[in-house]
């Protein structure tokens, strides 16, 4: 596995260094030893599953609160994404800097998405599915949100949006405080 640093502190994108022969290739695509090596969480408690029916879809930019803060490995499975990291950690050297990454299905990248940061994507395929693996339980009392478009951040996006939830379209402008 390669893993490759983010100019958000702590996120990587990890890359599969896959060994080839004439059947195919065999790959890992999480390996506890190499993510320990690097400091990153490797106790996963929920690996989930997103499908999006329509190119342009978005989901974000989602985080949860303490005390149920997740660590994230992102991977879309089938079609394209462009897959967000935003760091909201204020004692971060990187706090409110947000770095995006094309991960798809031909180039199997993942990315890591450190506790404290929030995360989206846009898809920019249609029926495009991303895998997760997840940190910690799904808490919706501790489930938060920035808006994807907040001027606080700037992030760009490669389409137009053309779905998403209602949850998503109504995040308050971020607040340092809230977050
Ligand atoms: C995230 C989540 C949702 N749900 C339920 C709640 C709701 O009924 C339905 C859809 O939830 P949401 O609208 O929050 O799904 P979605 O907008 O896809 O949320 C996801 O977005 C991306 C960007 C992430 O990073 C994920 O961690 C997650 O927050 O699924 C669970 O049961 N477990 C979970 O872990």
């Amino acid at each position: 596995m390669r893993f490759v640093s983010s100019t958000v502190a702590g996120a990587y994108l990890i890359e599969i260094d896959p060994a080839r022969d004439e059947r195919g290739f065999f790959a890992r695509t999480f390996c506890a030893d190499e993510f320990t090596k690097r400091g990153l969480e490797t106790d996963f408690v929920q690996h989930s599953t997103s499908y999006n029916v329509q190119r342009g879809t978005l989901r974000g930019m989602h985080f949860q609160r303490e005390p149920h803060q997740e660590a994230k490995v992102v991977r879309c499975l089938q079609g394209a994404i462009w897959d967000v990291v935003l760091d909201l950690r204020p004692s971060s050297p990187t706090y409110r800097a947000w770095q995006g990454f094309e991960l798809s299905s031909s180039n199997r990248r993942q990315l890591y998405i450190p506790k404290g940061c929030a995360h989206g994507f846009q898809t920019l395929t249609a029926d495009a599915e991303v895998g997760y693996l997840i940190s910690t339980r799904y808490a919706p009392e501790a489930a938060a949100g920035v808006r994807f478009d907040d001027p606080a951040f700037g992030i760009l996006w490669p389409l137009p949006v053309a779905a998403m939830s209602p949850k998503d379209g109504a995040w308050p402008l971020f607040e340092p405080a809230r977050a």
